[in-house]
C-alpha cells in the first residue's frame, strides 16, 4: 500500500493518452513505435495477431505439478487450495448476495469504498464479461458478446453483505480493437483512485496468448503499484488442449513481465496462473478461491 501511494504521487498520469506521452521511462521505453497507430487513443493499441510462443530458454522455468495440471492452475510461492478450500470458495459465491455496486465514473462508490476490490482487464473479446458471468451467473446485468468492445463502461459487482465477508469485482471495458480513448480515461481514473483495489486480473485468450498491448497495461499497473495476475480464458478452445502447456506459456510471459519490474535479479516472487473456461467451467473454483485470497477473505 505504501509502495502504491508513493508511486501514484510520483508518476501522476492524467489521461489515457498518458500511455503515449507519460514521462515514466518504464512505460515510454516499452512502447515500440509500431504499436501506436492513433495519436489520441492511448487505450487503443495496435497489435499483431502473431502467436507468441514465449522464450525458448527452459532453464529454471517451473514445470506444472501433476496436481496443478488437474486443477488448471500453476502457483509459485502460494499454497495450492485443498478441496475443502475450493468447496468453501464455491459456497461463498453460491450463497452470497450479489448486486450492482456502480459504474464509475457515474457512481463514485467504487472509488471510495473500503470493500476489497478485484478487477478484470484484458483485450476486447478476451472473455472478461463471460468469466464474471461464470462466477456470478445470477447477475443478469452481465452481458458477454462476440462483438469486440461490447462492454463500454466499468461495471462493479458486489458479492456478500456482512462486513469482512464481502468484495467487489469490476468488469472493465477491453483495450485494443474496438475500444475508445474515453474508456481508457475512465479506466485509468478507476485504477488511480480505487484505493481498495487488491488485484487486476489480466485475461488472455488461451488461443492467442500474449499481445504487446498486454505488456503495456502490465507496465502501467507496475507504475501504479497495483498487483496483477494473468488468467487464461477460453481454455476449451486452446489449440493444445493441454492445461500444462497453456499454463507454461502464460507463466513464461508473466515471469518475463515481472522481471522488468523486479530488475535483472531473480528475486523470489509469488505468482499464480489459472486457465478457465465458461463452457466447461474449468478453473472457475480455483479463480473463486484466488479472488477470496487476494481480497483477504481467506488466508494464504
Ligand atoms: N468457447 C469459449 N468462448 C468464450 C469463453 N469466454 C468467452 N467466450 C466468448 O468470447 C466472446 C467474447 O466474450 P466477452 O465475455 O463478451 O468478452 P469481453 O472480454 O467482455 O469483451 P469486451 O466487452 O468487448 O471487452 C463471446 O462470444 C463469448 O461467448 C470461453 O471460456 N469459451
Ligand atoms: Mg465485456
Amino acid at each position: 500500500m505504501i509502495r502504491r501511494t508513493i508511486r501514484r504521487s510520483t508518476y501522476h498520469c492524467c489521461s489515457a493518452s498518458a500511455l503515449v506521452r507519460c514521462p515514466v521511462p518504464a512505460i515510454s521505453i516499452s512502447f515500440p513505435a509500431s504499436l501506436i497507430f492513433s495519436t489520441t487513443a492511448g487505450w487503443k493499441l495496435k497489435y499483431s495477431t502473431k502467436i507468441n510462443s514465449g522464450s525458448n530458454n527452459n532453464a529454471g522455468h517451473p514445470r506444472p505439478l501433476k496436481k496443478d495440471k488437474q486443477r488448471y492452475a500453476l502457483r509459485i510461492g502460494y499454497r495450492s487450495p485443498t478441496l475443502n478450500d475450493l468447496a468453501l470458495a464455491k459456497r461463498f459465491f453460491d450463497e452470497s448476495l450479489t448486486y450492482h455496486a456502480g459504474s464509475p465514473p457515474l457512481h463514485d462508490a467504487a472509488f471510495d469504498t473500503t470493500i476489497p476490490q478485484v478487477a478484470f482487464a484484458g483485450r476486447t473479446n478476451a472473455g472478461k464479461s463471460s468469466l464474471l458471468k461464470a462466477l456470478i451467473p445470477e447477475m443478469k446485468l452481465i452481458k458477454p458478446s462476440k462483438k469486440p468492445g461490447f462492454t463500454r463502461k466499468i461495471y462493479c459487482y458486489g458479492i456478500g453483505s456482512k462486513p469482512g465477508r464481502e468484495l467487489i469485482m469490476s468488469d472493465l471495458p477491453g483495450y485494443g480493437y474496438g475500444s475508445t480513448t474515453e474508456q481508457g480515461d475512465v479506466i485509468l481514473e478507476y485504477l488511480r483512485t480505487a484505493a481498495s483495489l487488491k488485484m487486476v486480473y489480466i485475461l488472455m485468450d488461451s488461443r492467442v496468448l500474449e499481445m504487446p498491448s498486454d505488456k503495456q497495461v502490465i507496465a502501467l499497473l507496475d507504475t501504479y503499484g497495483i498487483p496483477w495476475q494473468i488468467i487464461g480464458t477460453k481454455f476449451d478452445r486452446a489449440k493444445s488442449g493441454d492445461p500444462a502447456h497453456v499454463l507454461d506459456m502464460l507463466m513464461r510471459f508473466s515471469k518475463a513481465s515481472r522481471k522488468g519490474a523486479m530488475g535483472a535479479s531473480e528475486t523470489f516472487y509469488k505468482d499464480e496462473i489459472i486457465v478457465t473456461s465458461d463452457k466447461t467451467m474449468v478453473g472457475i473454483n480455483e479463480l473463486k478461491w484466488s479472488i477470496m485470497r487476494h481480497s483477504g477473505l481467506v488466508s494464504e
